[in-house]
């Protein structure tokens, strides 16, 4: 009996769709605090949220590039993982590891086999790491961009790294994706939405069903 894959929905920004994504069956809610991002919290935000997930779903605060100050004021609402998405280095990483003492979720931007190539760095110093689509040039944020990248250069990977599948991933290529690339969990953004920063109720459900329901 394999284990069941972890799903995390990314981009919960109400009350009412961290209850949506608990009902569902979600292991992981992410929160954004990016003001780029269409899905930004603000830190008075995040404390209320991170508080009601707590006991029910992991929370896990999504940063890109933080510096020591934002790390210690997010660590301090006590999530369960904070993400780093932005171009910091397995140095860095390591560091912001040590400053927060929460568990950290490093995403890794793949377009090309060498990208494949710098993930061992990054294992080595977080406690999980997020395989996302690299963005394209010119985007205005590296993520949440609702792009999939070619899942077969994955098979470069050391098949003992367990690792989170995201990109363009949607209720209807899901069940596809777990059964092609089998990551130890698949995170959402885009594709549970109806427009960049609108999740839906029903796309949530349907993505966490067709996820369960991958073999
Ligand atoms: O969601 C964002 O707006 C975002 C902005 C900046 C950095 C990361 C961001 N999202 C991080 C995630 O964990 C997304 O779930 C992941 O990139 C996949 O997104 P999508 O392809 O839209 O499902």
């Amino acid at each position: 009996m394999t284990d069941p894959v972890i799903i995390k929905i990314c981009g919960i920004k109400s009350y009412d769709l961290l209850d949506v994504a608990i009902a569902a069956g979600a292991d992981m809610v992410g929160f954004m605090h990016f003001q780029r991002s269409p899905r930004h919290v603000s830190i008075e935000d995040l404390a209320g949220l991170i508080s009601a997930a707590r006991g029910q779903v992991q929370s896990c605060v999504v940063l890109v590039n933080p510096d020591n100050s934002c790390v210690a004021e997010v660590a301090a609402l006590g999530p369960d993982w904070i993400q780093l998405h932005g171009p910091e280095s397995p140095h860095r990483v390591e560091a912001i590891r040590a400053e927060a003492g929460v568990e950290i979720m490093k995403a890794m931007p793949i377009g090309s086999a060498e990208d494949v190539a710098h993930v061992a760095a990054f294992a080595e110093v977080a406690d999980r790491i997020l395989l996302d689509a690299k963005p394209p040039k010119g985007a205005d944020r590296p993520g949440g961009l609702g792009e999939s990248f070619d899942w077969s250069l994955l098979e470069a990977l050391d098949p003992s790294l367990p690792f989170m599948l995201s990109g363009g991933l949607t209720p209807d290529n899901v069940a596809q994706a777990i059964r092609t690339v089998k990551p130890f969990g698949v995170d959402v953004s885009s594709g549970v939405e109806t427009a960049p920063g609108v999740k839906d109720k029903r796309l949530i459900e349907a993505f966490i069903r067709n996820a369960r329901s991958a073999v």
